[in-house]
């Protein structure tokens, strides 16, 4: 994108913050309309979270100008909304590699820059990161004042609310900044976003914020008499404090929040004037100044590349239906004979399927918002009603909720299932998205059963499986993005549990895949083949209960056994292995490997780039497989190609 011809002479100004803080505020102005058009072209070639970032580009220039970043610690919750910021903080020369491998993460990272004081990702944590810098410097510590910034979505997670209380009975100076835009990736749910739609609906409300407006305008001490008449007013007709003044934070607003005059009055002003927690209600519109964004019912939340000017982003015909579709098409059909079936979602209704559930059951879907752990233990009640709930979570944000998978589902024994979208590398969303735990955290839990889906076909059986499986806790897992366009079968068979499937009989080395790295279980089969061995292929299905009739076959049959699986350390290989000591089939004659994802986290890149990365392409099995089974040097590289 030829710079020159985008004409940014105020943006062009601003290599850090620090650059903000001697501007008029007319300039800033001309800072954030500039700011606004580079984050739109720069999306446009990368995709990414556009709606959100479109929403506090004036809140952010704002924020930087008034406060001293980054000795002030600015924390973005999620951080999805954090283009703006990025740009404005050094890095608007790389906001071209944004989400891609050796490019700039899509959330803040502590690694990437001082700016960015605390990593996000998963919601609901800056309040309490931001109490916990606040209490740095109270102790001595080089920082300055914490300011979270949160959306209206992500202040419905039982996390926030911990953080809000905490922080309201320290009574220490730190400042909350609630963007509420009315939106979550979907509308937003809940009774707090009523509340919050409320309080600047409500006359006091309006009259609070046009007193303040005026307030604003006035100069020092003029001011300060006309808000004392303000609170004094407020206060006499007995104005019942906000949910957030009850829980002793001094609340402003509700605010515009894409006035920068009134943005920089307040924030002056709260700066200024704070001596205990402070929350400013800041409102927004997600996609603001792109009409695309605002127009659309996501708001442009997460996109493709687009074409900036008609906001047109680029679809690729897919080659076989999604994890995701396949899942939803497959409870919506199961629902329509079992009126037991209900699905909750936390907040994320089209990321699951689950909105197509909705529209087939609209009455038996439930979004509890950004709220996995309540999520987990509401549909548990709704299993020990009777019913037979299907929740739906990511793996990454389902750690949110595992005590109470443990507590509340698995020790009592309660049917709960567990659809287990995301599961493995997801790609631009990077290390913090990763479902990469799943199966060691769940595999150890009694009760619970653990599929994975090595196809889309099998995805199907599994969600019959788990329908038709009412004695206790069932989860499978399956990952982001499309199938491998295998023939789809009309309905799902139910499963037998703890019974995994051979695909190909052979005799020297077996490759034992769990989910979906199945198909590169298969090319890897194929090389060891080339290299003279031969293979039996087998998809465990379960990794708890494990088929222990396949593993001692294929334990006693083969000179070697390898597990491969879309996870970490601890998952299935490990359940493999546990299961071989008990049945006294370590001898020593059999050459074990677990494939897995390596002992450290893997940033953003192309999935199949990860599992590069991860060491788990088909290559790498079978040079590991023929390692294993005592094949020569000459013949691994052979069967590699090399
Ligand atoms: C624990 C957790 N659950 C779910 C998500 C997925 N997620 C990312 S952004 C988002 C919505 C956030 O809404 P809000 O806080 O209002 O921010 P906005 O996008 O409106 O700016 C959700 C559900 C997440 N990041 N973390
Ligand atoms: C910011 C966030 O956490 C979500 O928007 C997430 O990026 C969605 O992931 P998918 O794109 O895999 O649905
Ligand atoms: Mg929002």
């Amino acid at each position: 994108m030829d710079r020159a011809a985008k004409l940014t002479p105020h943006l062009d100004r601003i290599a850090s913050p620090a650059d903000l803080r001697g501007l008029s505020d007319s300039a800033l102005g001309d800072v954030a309309a500039e700011l606004r058009n580079e984050v739109i072209e720069s999306v446009a070639t990368t995709g990414g979270h556009l709606g959100s970032s479109l929403g506090v580009v004036e809140l952010t220039v704002a924020l930087h100008a008034v406060f001293d970043t980054p000795r002030d610690k600015l924390i973005w919750d999620v951080g999805h909304q954090c283009y703006p910021h990025k740009v404005l903080t050094g890095r608007r020369d790389r906001m071209a590699t944004l989400r891609q491998e050796g490019g700039l993460s899509g959330f803040t990272k502590r690694s990437e820059s001082q700016y960015d004081p605390f990593g996000a990702a998963h919601s609901s944590t800056s309040i309490s990161a931001a109490l916990g810098f606040t209490i740095g410097r109270d102790m001595g510590q080089p920082t300055g004042d914490a300011i979270a910034v949160i959306g209206d979505g992500s202040i419905s997670a039982g996390m926030a609310y911990e953080a809000l209380n905490n922080a309201g009975a320290e009574g220490r100076r730190m400042f909350v900044i609630l963007n509420d835009n009315e939106m979550s990736i979907a509308p937003p749910v809940g009774a707090m976003s009523k509340y919050l739609s409320g309080l600047y609906a409500s006359p006091l409300g309006n009259l609070q914020q046009a007193a303040e407006g005026f307030e604003a305008a006035l100069p020092g001490p003029l001011r300060d008499h006309a808000r004392r008449a303000r609170q004094m007013v407020t206060g006499a007709v007995g104005a019942k404090g906000t949910l957030f003044e009850e829980l002793g934070f001094q609340y402003i607003g509700p605010i515009n929040g894409h006035d920068m005059d009134q943005l920089l009055g307040v924030l002056r002003a709260a700066r200024a004037r704070a001596t205990g927690p402070v929350l400013i209600h800041c409102c927004t519109v997600k996609g603001k100044g792109y009409a695309p964004a605002e127009q659309s019912a996501d708001k442009y939340h997460g996109v493709g590349k687009f074409d900036p000017a008609s906001g047109a982003q680029a679809k690729k015909r897919p080659n076989a239906p999604s994890y995701t579709k396949v899942f939803g098409q497959a409870l919506s059909d199961l629902a329509a004979n079992d009126p037991r079936i209900v699905g909750v979602t936390a907040a994320m209704p089209s990321g699951t399927g689950m909105d197509i559930f909705a529209r087939a059951h609209p009455a038996r879907m439930f979004d509890v918002g950004i709220a996995e752990q309540h999520g987990v233990t509401f549909a548990a009640g709704m299993a020990a009603s009777g019913l037979k709930p299907f929740c739906a979570i990511y793996s990454t944000f389902l750690q949110r909720g595992y005590d109470q998978i443990v507590h509340d589902v698995a020790l009592q024994n309660l049917p709960v299932r567990f659809a287990i979208d995301r599961a493995g590398l997801v790609g631009a969303d990077g290390a913090t998205h990763a479902g990469a735990f799943d199966v060691g955290y769940l595999s150890a839990l009694p009760n619970m059963t653990v599929m994975a889906a090595g196809d889309e076909a099998e995805l199907v059986h599994m969600v019959a499986t788990a329908a038709a499986h009412d004695l206790g806790p069932i989860a499978f897992r399956y990952p982001r993005g499309e199938g491998e366009g295998v023939p789809m079968p009309e309905t799902g068979e139910v499963l037998e549990i703890g019974k995994g499937r051979v695909l190909s009989e052979g005799s020297d080395v077996a490759l034992l895949s769990f989910g979906a790295h199945l198909g590169e279980c298969r090319k890897a089969a194929a090389k060891i083949e080339a290299a003279g061995l031969s293979v039996t292929l087998a998809d465990a299905r379960f990794a708890k209960p494990l088929d222990h009739a396949l593993l001692t076959r294929l334990a006693r049959n083969h000179r070697a056994l390898i597990t491969v699986e879309q996870g970490a350390r601890g998952g299935f290989g490990a359940m493999v292995l546990h299961t071989l000591a008990q049945d006294g089939l370590l001898d020593g004659k059999l050459a074990i490997r677990t494939m897995t994802l390596p002992d450290r986290f893997i940033d953003q890149a192309a999935p199949d780039a990860m599992y590069a990365d991860a060491g788990l392409t088909a290559t790498d099995i079978a040079a590991t497989a023929l390692q294993a089974a005592g094949a020569d040097a000459e013949m691994v590289l052979g069967a590699l190609g090399a």
